[in-house]
């Protein structure tokens, strides 16, 4: 399955500046994604990362410097000239934020195979964001921001597509906040867990929920 990684090179996690300098933001997004990358093809997927600029990985990467969901829209669309005209069934797409320091192949491929059963699979993040999904509706189209899961569905629900929640905690973390690197922290396996703790960072259990601290 194709599965497109939007990918912000561009000032990236700035809800992350209070705990992390420019760079450290930069060189931890790239950590991210690539354990999203990893985990993708791992799960059997085909990852192509959709970038605002160049980036040096070693799957294919699109250059879009618009919007996110303009861009993931025009990615859409170019999916219909490949496989037919609008009303024709296509075959499933993905959308896997790069943010997803926690995900794992089954994580995804439980993913994956929900979007084989249906036209639209959705994984939510916390707070309402869509952290991944998979459709094979031809008229599905983004509008990310906001409360962005309830909009795809009801996006969904208005082109006639049918719709199922992925319930799944390691695709619903993205990663925003500081409140999310301790998460990171407890449960990531690959490279953003390892870059965080070289960069110093550390459970503090003293105050009340565990956080990531650094001197
Ligand atoms: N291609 C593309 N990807 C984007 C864009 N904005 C965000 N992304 C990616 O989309 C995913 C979700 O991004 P957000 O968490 O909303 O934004 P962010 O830039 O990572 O972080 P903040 O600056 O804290 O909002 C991440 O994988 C980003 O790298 C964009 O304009 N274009
Ligand atoms: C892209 C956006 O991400 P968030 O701002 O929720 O992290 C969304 O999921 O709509």
């Amino acid at each position: 399955m194709e599965v497109i990684v939007p990918f912000s090179t561009d000032r990236p996690k700035s809800r992350l500046s209070d705990v992390l300098s420019p760079d450290e933001r930069s060189e931890f997004a790239r950590a991210m994604l690539d354990d999203v990358l990893d985990a993708v093809a791992a799960a059997g997927g085909d990852p192509r990362v959709l970038a605002t600029d160049a980036v040096d990985v070693e799957p294919p990467v699109t250059v879009d410097d618009r919007p996110l969901t303009t861009a993931v829209n025009a990615a859409l669309d170019a999916r219909l000239g490949a496989d037919g005209e609008r009303g024709e069934a296509v075959e499933p797409v993905a959308v896997v934020m790069a943010d997803l320091a926690l995900a794992t192949p089954a994580a995804l491929d439980r993913l994956f195979e929900a979007g084989r059963d249906t036209d639209v699979a959705m994984a939510p993040g916390r707070g309402g964001g869509t952290n991944a999904f998979v459709a094979s509706h031809p008229e599905f189209r983004v509008d990310y921001h906001g409360a962005s899961y309830l909009d795809h569905r009801e996006i969904a629900s208005e082109i006639g597509a049918a719709f199922a929640a992925v319930d799944s905690r390691r695709l619903g973390t993205d990663v925003d906040e500081p409140d999310d690197l301790a998460e990171v922290l407890i449960h990531g396996e690959g490279r953003a867990a390892s870059w965080l703790r070289e960069a110093g960072f550390e459970l503090d259990a003293s105050e009340g929920r565990v956080a990531a601290v650094r001197d």
